[in-house]
């Protein structure tokens, strides 16, 4: 499949898309979003793939949406395009796989939204993150408000959105923001080992992970608790959970077939 904005890279169980507008910092405009729109429907169908990476080539991972088109854009415009973004970012976020956003360098505005709508964020030394929106007028639009706050906490998110400071590495890192943060020369290697861990669990185990914890943040505890009772019997029909268990009795590695 040909995109223009985008790398569709697939190695073995994993799969990379790698932003592709380095000239513009990879940010984000219509055409991206659709591309991403199509390269998720791709992997979602891919039962090879079990685990997706998201980087940016160049100096950023993601400078946010295309200041370039705010110009153009008549308030019903603008609302279309916010619902756009929110969809793709919704999407990543309910994504039966998991997925690590690779922070290469700039995650701004939408580009932060995009790695905050991950699974697991690791960041290079260099990188720099933030919601810059504030600064052209305008605030989040892409899922910040909601998902920054959810992570970090009420009081650090709206720091974040009122200054639009851009906060370095490591005190993402400390505030929780980001997983943890390598030097830039060993980002690539250090995301390709944990999704390659990951890749090695069962799919169906993985996929439940990512329902259970995600609906339950937005649901009463014990309604969280609940889902989690009810998957936790859906796990125990799988085949991988009769190979897991007699693996471990066995004192082997299991052999996870995704069933
Ligand atoms: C979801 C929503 C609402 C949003 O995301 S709103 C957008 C939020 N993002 C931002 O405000 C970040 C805007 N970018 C910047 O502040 C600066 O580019 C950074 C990221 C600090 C990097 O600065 P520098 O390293 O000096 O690189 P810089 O020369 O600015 O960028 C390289 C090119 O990319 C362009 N560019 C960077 N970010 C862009 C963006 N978000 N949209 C369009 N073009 C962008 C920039 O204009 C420049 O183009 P040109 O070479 O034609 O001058």
């Amino acid at each position: 499949m040909e995109f223009e904005t985008l790398e569709l890279k697939k190695e073995g169980h994993l799969a990379w898309i790698i932003l592709n507008r380095p000239e513009r910092l990879n940010s984000i405009n219509g055409k991206l979003l659709e591309e991403l729109q199509r390269a998720l429907t791709e992997l979602e169908a891919d039962r090879k793939v079990k685990v997706l990476l998201i980087t940016g080539k160049g100096k950023a991972f993601c400078a946010g949406a295309d200041i370039t088109q705010f110009t153009e854009l008549n308030p019903t415009e603008a609302w279309k395009f916010a619902k756009m973004g929110r969809e793709v970012m919704t999407r990543i976020e309910n994504l039966m796989k998991p997925v690590i956003a690779v922070i290469n360098g700039y995650a701004l505005g939408g580009g932060l939204e995009l790695a905050l709508a991950c699974d697991i964020r690791i960041a290079s030394e260099e990188a720099q993150l933030g919601l810059p929106e504030i600064n052209l007028g305008i605030f989040p639009g892409f899922g910040g408000t909601q998902r920054l706050t959810k992570l970090v906490g009420k009081g650090r998110a709206v720091e974040i959105m009122m200054t639009g400071d851009r906060i370095g590495a490591k005190d993402a890192e400390k505030m929780g923001l980001v997983n943890r943060v390598v030097p830039g020369s060993a980002l690539q290697e250090e995301a390709t080992k944990l999704a390659e861990k990951i890749a090695k669990k069962s799919a169906v185990a993985l996929a439940l992970i990512k329902e259970v914890v995600n609906r339950g943040v937005d649901a009463p505890l014990q309604s969280g608790l609940a889902m989690e009772s009810i998957g936790w019997g859906v796990a125990f029909s799988t085949e991988d959970k009769q190979e897991g268990v007699k693996a471990f009795l066995e004192k082997r590695e299991p052999n996870f077939k995704d069933r």
